[in-house]
């Protein structure tokens, strides 16, 4: 599938756990020969010392972003990045981006109100997510383009909102909750899109995916 699209060194291909668990830490190699830099979403949440030796880890992979839930708190977040520069000094090779998740795209507000019996809005818990991440020393965060704009006035410019819940005007939202389309998107200030099933599951992927790509080229980004 993937030797249909060009090798780029500015888009990276995702691994995520559904490929990872599947072949292994093999695949990240296999992608990176091809010429393809890397994302790995992982999604890491756990006590510290286990989030710390697992990004270390991952942080010899030579891959350049990373994840792991915001919810996991400061000490949990630190323990992430320093376990990442760790791995990645033993390896010789520049720490991957740490990008840490906020609500996911596919809660809701009743998810957030009622399920996880958090009280506000969905944006304010992102945006103190945001807060809390930056804090703690991750890169950037993911969270939808929808939140996008209120996290970069929160937190400044320069540090990432990473956007998935990316659909085309005319497709289906399928699990995803908080959504806009690749324009809007670009449009509110994100800093790169997540974009699976719009391409993955499109009749003609490379087609969509020039399509997205020429849809996000065609905002200006600075
Ligand atoms: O961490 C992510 O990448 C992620 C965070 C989030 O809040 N929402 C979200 O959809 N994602 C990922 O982004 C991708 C979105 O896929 P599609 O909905 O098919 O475009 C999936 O691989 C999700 O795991």
């Amino acid at each position: 599938f993937l030797d249909q699209f060009p090798a780029n060194q500015t888009l990276a291909v995702k691994i995520g756990m559904e490929l990872f668990y599947a072949a292994g830490p093999t695949i990240i190699e296999a992608v990176q020969k091809r010429g393809h830099t890397v994302f790995l979403d992982l999604k890491l949440h756990d006590i510290p010392h286990t989030v710390e030796s697992a990004m270390r880890v991952l942080g010899r992979l030579g891959v350049r972003y990373t994840t792991v839930h915001a919810a996991g708190g400061h000490v949990m977040l630190a323990a992430a990045k320093a376990g990442l520069v760790a791995g990645a000094k033993e390896a010789g090779l520049p720490a991957p981006k740490l990008l840490a998740i906020t609500q996911l795209t596919s809660t809701d507000q009743a998810t957030l109100n009622v399920d996880q019996q958090i009280p506000g809005t969905v944006r304010d818990s992102v945006v103190h997510l945001a807060q809390v991440a930056q804090a703690s020393g991750c890169d950037g965060v993911i969270c939808s383009a929808q939140e996008v704009a209120a996290i970069h006035q929160a937190v400044g410019p320069d540090f990432l909102g990473i956007t998935p819940g990316i659909r085309p005007a005319q497709a289906t939202a399928d699990d995803q909750q908080r959504v806009m389309t690749p324009t809007a998107a670009a449009q509110a200030g994100s800093n790169g899109l997540v974009i699976g099933r719009p391409i993955t599951q499109a009749t003609d992927p490379v087609h969509a995916y020039q399509q997205l790509l020429t849809e996000w080229s065609n905002v200006n980004h600075d």
